[in-house]
């Protein structure tokens, strides 16, 4: 076995399922033999921020690796943000880079894409990966793959492997697992009492499931801990879409001044937040309408627990919920009320023209008739608008907040599930990184993409409507989606975005491109809220 096939089965057993990527001459030996070897399918794109997005999507979507493969330099260069989305955001993203050889190394000449130094590539890298190793070490090679991708799982972060395109046929053994790191057993069970007694005595105690929930896949878990416990569950703005298919008693997504006041409500006054894989981020807290003193709550995340001024450091997610679990037995009979929250529906097909909302209201009757589509959005008011569609499996950089994401990561989650996706994306973000549509037709995707165009950068106007560059003017998206091997229509009244989805779900095997014309100004209602809020709360 050579150093390469050596990777792609320990890639395999780690959980990855697919390879997305773009070569380059330092990277063509390496995608020589994924491609021969047919270890792990190869998806090639078409830039490189969407090769991040869509090896992101495929981790946060199905749990186990994303893979990204690149050339050194134009390459990994070019996918720094995407890797520093899924730092960011709690996605193990194992990065591949080919890199220059020893002897090229060595020559003393500058070499095409080096940037500073040859290994200016690992250092900037490492700023948005957990472990690092260039394989310049048959040897040692294993033992440092088997480490590295055990860190990308245990923190559930990206990890950079450069591999030096000498080194691809060299002879390699097989990966061995690491085993797992052992736990304090005793630790863990003086923090799990401490957990335990802070929930017993707190009269509104609440748990808030935040994305690691899911990284670490204890969707279930947690949604049987609650119901044991007796806690309301609530999600972050980030956390959306999480335990959608679990019997959780699910209150609804804490947005602070933008959410529903009975859930704000609920959070806001709890004298029990336990706060369970949860980022602790400005998206997810800043917008609260009573400030939540953190100090009082219960957190478990990146490995760690916190509970006022004790910190319980290695505390995997996953060892602490299995030993809350065992410690709670049978279904607490303690009952509260759940604040179903009543999602637009009945989108009225008549001549008006579209809000934001009415696509929500179009959504849930489309997912009322033919039930749910997992949903991949960018950021924006499609975001936003996300909100007012019913739970589904949604994946979205919501705290980190990149653009660009939707269109690739829908890629990325049909090619990994086979499921086809409800693309959500502005116009902004689409003139980024949705021209990726474009390789639908190879690979036989058709996912549905709802463009929501009010031709501007909508977000920032709200909070800067005085600078002219919002303004981004038509672009005819609709007309390109033939040329780019897919259905495209352009809608300006309820009735034409009814008929537009209907024809969308029932046309299979291209993609189909709705592209909403929304009136300038118009928000959805979690949007105006939003915005409502935050202005409100600056000025207290
Ligand atoms: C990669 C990147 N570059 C810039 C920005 C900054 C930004 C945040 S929101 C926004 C406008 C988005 O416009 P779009 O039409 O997509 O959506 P909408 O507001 O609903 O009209 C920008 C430019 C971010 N977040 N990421
Ligand atoms: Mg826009």
């Amino acid at each position: 076995m050579n150093l390469v096939e050596s990777l792609l089965h320990a890639l395999k057993d780690h959980g990855a399922r697919e390879i997305f990527g773009i070569p380059g001459d330092f990277a063509l030996p390496y995608f020589r033999i994924i491609e021969e070897s047919e270890i792990l399918p190869l998806y090639t794109l078409s830039h490189e921020p969407g090769v991040g997005f869509a090896a992101d999507a495929t981790a946060r979507i199905r749990g186990g690796l994303g893979v990204a493969a690149v050339t050194y330099g134009a390459g990994a260069f070019n996918m720094v943000n995407a890797v520093a989305a899924a730092y960011a955001e709690k996605s193990p993203v194992v990065v591949l880079s080919g890199g220059p050889g020893k002897g090229e190394a060595s020559s003393g000449l500058l070499l095409h894409h080096q940037a500073k130094t040859l290994d200016s590539q690992l250092q900037i890298f490492k700023e948005i990966t957990c472990d690092q190793v260039k394989l310049d070490d048959a040897a040692r090679a294993p033992a440092d793959i088997a480490r590295v991708l055990a860190s990308c799982l245990r923190n559930s972060e990206p990890v950079y492997i450069e591999i030096p395109r000498d080194m691809v046929r060299e002879p390699c053994a097989p990966v061995v697992r690491e085993a797992p790191r052992a736990i304090d057993r005793d630790a863990l069970a003086a923090c799990v009492d401490e957990i335990l007694g802070r929930l017993d005595v707190a009269k509104r105690p609440v748990l808030m499931a935040g994305v690691e929930v899911r990284r670490f896949g204890l969707e279930e878990k947690v949604a049987d801990l609650s119901r044991r416990l007796g806690l309301p569950v609530v999600t972050s703005f980030m956390g959306r879409g999480l335990l959608t298919d679990c019997d959780a008693p699910l209150v609804g997504t804490y947005m602070g001044v933008a959410g529903l006041p009975d859930v704000t409500q609920l959070v806001e006054s709890s004298d029990g937040l336990f706060l369970l894989g949860e980022i602790i981020s400005d998206t997810n807290f800043a917008v609260s309408e009573t400030r939540i003193d953190l100090r009082q709550t219960i957190q478990a995340h990146n490995g760690q627990v916190t509970l006022g001024y004790h910190m319980y450091a290695n505390m995997p997610l996953a060892a602490l919920v299995d030993e809350m679990l065992a410690r709670v037995k049978g279904n607490a009979d303690k009952a509260f009320p759940v604040a179903h929250y009543q999602y637009p529906k009945g989108l009225v097909a008549d001549g008006e023209t579209i809000a934001p909302t009415d696509i929500a209201k179009a959504v849930n009757d489309l997912f009322a008739e033919h039930g749910r589509l997992p949903i991949a959005s960018d950021i924006g008011d499609c975001l936003f608008t996300a909100m007012e569609i019913e739970q589904t499996a949604l994946i979205a950089p919501g705290y980190y907040a990149t653009m660009g994401f939707g269109v690739p990561a829908g890629l990325g989650l049909q090619a990994t599930s086979g499921q086809r996706p409800l693309i959500l994306v502005g116009d902004g973000a689409f003139q980024m990184t949705g021209w990726e549509l474009g390789n639908c037709k190879r690979y036989g995707w058709d996912p549905i993409v709802l463009l929501f165009n009010n031709a501007s950068w909508e977000m920032l106007r709200t909070f800067q409507p005085e600078s002219g560059f919002n303004d981004l003017g038509h672009w005819g998206f609709a007309e390109m989606a033939a040329g780019l091997g897919g259905d495209g229509v352009r809608v300006s009244t309820r009735a034409e975005l009814k008929a537009a989805l209907d024809k969308a779900i029932a046309t299979r095997g291209r993609f189909q491109l709705i592209e909403v014309t929304i009136p300038r100004g118009v928000l959805s209602t979690t949007l105006a809220r939003f915005v409502a809020g935050v202005k409100r709360i600056s000025t207290k």
